[in-house]
């Protein structure tokens, strides 16, 4: 995968910056250029470069900072937080919630993986013991029903659809309404793929949310449209509310940059990554993990929620009101290396890369 190359760069150019022997305004202006030169190639939309690079360059101000300061470590932690910039609009997504009826709209380019993603976005969630279904609008592909269904059944996911009604609105208010009647919590309505210049479709998504009244729109975007994703991801904001994106396709050969110019452009952020043709190819997106994994960092927060999850809830007063105490027994560090063994390898949490098919076995599950 090319992020996985863009986070080579990205670490590389530090490191470089870690080996001179002082750090001034030259080898600083020198591993800024190295990092802006990766994001590019890597399909980042030039002013997001152009601001993190100022922006870092503001915050690393090297002659306001005393000697004794970790010149290395701010300039890193600058990087660190301003790629995180980029990709966190500074406001979560609408969540759903179990057992309440909410309705989620798909909208994005023809071939973006929309049709894929609404099945993988119901099977993850009936994973988790939800209720989802999914509702078929596109009347405009020929087949996108006969897909969608296919799909639906093979996850036994309840559908709704029409061969004869072309009519999209009609079918989606007719799809919401059954499934809020079934009392299904999550009712996902996929729309008519389209292009940012056909602005007839654009209308027709417009009236499906008019008549819809979704809680979250999700934008689903293909990770190699490449630079001209911040255009068309605000084409689609511009028509109707993007509450959240989903990146696709990000296993393939892709640049991947565009998701980080999508998020600003729609001011929403990424909330899943499609990695995969598979329905279990799906992943959860979390902002500082997947920055800390791109710049070689390891997943830290991972592996501290790893740590709660061995270390028992319960125990934690405990442990840590006798450690202030000043009592640490051979019991307690016997426990505590048992903790540790059940944590499993620690590399395989700080060498994950953004890509965890590197690090798995293939998936056992037919494509679709
Ligand atoms: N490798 C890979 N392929 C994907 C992923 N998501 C979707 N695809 C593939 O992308 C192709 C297009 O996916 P669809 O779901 O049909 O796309 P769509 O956006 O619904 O298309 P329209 O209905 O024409 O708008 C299919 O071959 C999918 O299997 C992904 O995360 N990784």
């Amino acid at each position: 995968m090319v992020l996985a190359q863009l986070g080579g760069s990205i670490t590389r150019a530090l490191q470089q910056m870690s080996n001179a022997t002082i750090i001034d305004e030259k080898v600083l202006n020198e591993c800024l250029n190295e990092i802006t030169r990766a994001l590019l190639q890597a399909d980042v939309q030039f002013k997001l470069v152009r601001d993190m690079a100022t922006n870092i360059k503001k915050i690393v101000n090297l002659d306001d900072l005393a000697a004794g300061h970790n010149k290395r470590r701010i300039i890193q932690q600058a990087v660190f937080n301003e790629l995180c910039k980029i990709l966190d609009p500074g406001k979560p997504s609408f969540t759903p919630r179990k057992g309440k009826p909410s309705v989620i709209m798909f909208v994005g380019l023809q071939g973006s993986g929309k049709t894929t993603t609404c099945t993988k976005y119901a099977y993850y969630h009936q994973k988790k013991g939800w209720k989802p279904a999914l509702v078929c609008a596109d009347t405009f592909r020929a087949g996108a029903f006969d897909q969608l269904k296919q799909n639906a059944t093979k996850a036994k996911i309840p559908f709704y659809g029409s061969y004869t009604e072309s009519d999209p609105v009609k079918i989606a208010v007719a799809g919401v309404e059954t499934f809020k009647k079934e009392n299904c919590d999550l009712i996902i309505v996929d729309t008519s793929g389209r292009h940012k210049q056909e602005a007839a479709l654009f209308e027709e998504m417009r009236q499906v949310a008019e008549a819809t009244k979704p809680d979250l729109v999700i934008f689903v975007m293909d990770s190699s449209i490449g630079q001209a994703a911040f255009d068309q991801a605000q084409a689609f904001k511009q028509s109707v509310a993007v509450g959240a994106v989903i990146v696709t396709k990000m296993d393939g050969h892709a640049k991947g940059g565009g998701a980080l110019s999508a998020v600003a452009a729609t001011k929403s952020p990424v909330i899943f990554i499609g990695t995969g043709e598979h329905m279990d190819e799906f992943e959860v997106f979390d902002v500082k993990p997947f920055v800390s994994r791109l710049l070689g960092m390891g997943d830290w927060f991972g592996f501290m929620d790893k740590i709660h999850e061995v270390v028992p809830m319960d125990q934690q007063p405990e442990f840590l009101q006798k450690l202030s105490e000043g009592h640490f027994t051979l019991r307690i560090m016997y426990e505590q290396f048992q903790n540790i063994l059940k944590m499993g390898p620690i590399g395989q949490e700080s060498v994950k890369t953004q890509n965890p098919r590197d690090h798995e076995a293939p998936s056992q599950t037919q494509p679709w």
